[in-house]
């Protein structure tokens, strides 16, 4: 094995889209040694031998850890804390544990104070992804091109931290680093609302029975488009939704007053208040994406 690898020997904890496409990501860039998949299914880590994503499996969380130089968290939200209690009594001295979690602040109240100073943790979030699940979904592009934001702490290894900022760099990703209640209340304005209202729009219409046949069926390019990331993973967003509680009730808050504000203006029949709302929002749409 090459002494120029960023990695020797990494373990994936939970191989799905977003660990699987990390370990393709470094296989591909030539950053990372042997890959260990640790999960729960095995029909879904046997597909991730075949695929090439992981070298071996093991589902003992201990196995997987034993002699890895860096931990990857990979599972939803609310079982990131438990699978590090899991593993911690194998992981050795020096090895950096980092994670892919949508939330922060709770991943990281959760674990700094389990570890001891010899083993590092640094919190991260990919901000790319999919509507997809499990390691069929995972590929190597995943992360080109995307931003990829960490949230040190106070606690944080600067080292550790340098060489997480380069793994997400080779995998292609653009690092940005921000305190971690910043990065929940951006990603509950843009992400986790979006998903709540888009899983709010489809059980609606998906409701609406006023004629016997299916109305979804009538849904174009409009429908669903909007509604594509209705299809994601329903653990992954209990768990977002449970844990970036209070940002995500605060962006709900500011959705329902502009709802309400259009809904006013639909109901007075206010063409020039519904163009400027229209307007409004397509400039700044427009001048984003
Ligand atoms: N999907 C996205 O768009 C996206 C984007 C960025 C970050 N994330 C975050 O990344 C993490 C993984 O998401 P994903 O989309 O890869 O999900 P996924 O469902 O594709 O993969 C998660 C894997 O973890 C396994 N798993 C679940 N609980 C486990 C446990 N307790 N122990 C071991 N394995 C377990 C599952 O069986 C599955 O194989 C989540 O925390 C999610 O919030 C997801
Ligand atoms: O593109 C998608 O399907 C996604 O939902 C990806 C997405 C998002 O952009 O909201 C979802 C959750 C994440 O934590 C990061 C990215």
């Amino acid at each position: 094995m090459s002494d120029h690898l960023l990695i020797k020997r990494m373990a994936i904890m939970g191989v799905g889209l977003i660990g699987g496409s990390l370990a393709l990501a470094l296989k591909e860039a030539g950053a990372v040694g042997e890959v260990i998949g640790c999960g729960r299914g095995k029909p879904n880590l046997e597909k991730a031998v075949e695929l090439g994503i992981i070298d071996r499996y093991t589902r003992d969380p201990r196995e997987a850890v034993a002699d890895a130089d860096l931990i990857f968290l990979a599972t939803p939200v609310k079982t990131l804390g438990a699978v590090v209690e899991q593993c911690l009594p194998a992981i050795k001295a020096g090895a950096i544990i980092t994670d892919g979690g949508s939330v922060k602040a709770e991943v990281v109240r959760h674990i700094e104070p389990l570890l001891p100073d010899v083993i590092h943790f640094v919190p991260g979030h990919p901000i790319a992804g999919t509507e997809q699940s499990g390691a069929e979904a995972a590929f190597a592009g995943l992360y080109r091109g995307k931003r990829c934001i960490l949230t040190p702490t106070a606690k944080t290894d600067p080292q550790a931290l340098a060489l997480i900022e380069q793994m997400w760099q080779l995998a292609g990703s653009i690092v940005v680093k921000m305190p971690m209640d910043k990065h929940d209340r951006i990603l509950a304005a843009i992400s986790h609302l979006p998903h709540m209202v888009a899983y709010s729009l489809v059980n609606a219409v998906g409701s609406y029975d006023h004629y016997e046949e299916n109305i979804l069926e009538y849904s174009a390019g409009g429908f669903r488009d909007f509604t594509r990331i209705a299809s994601s993973d329903p653990t992954m967003w209990r768990d977002i939704a449970e844990t970036n509680r209070e940002a995500l009730l605060e962006m709900m808050e500011q959705f329902e007053v502009f709802f309400a504000e259009l809904k006013a203006d639909v109901a007075a029949g206010d063409g020039d208040k519904l163009f400027e709302f229209f307007l409004r929002s397509k400039q700044m749409r427009d001048a984003i994406l």
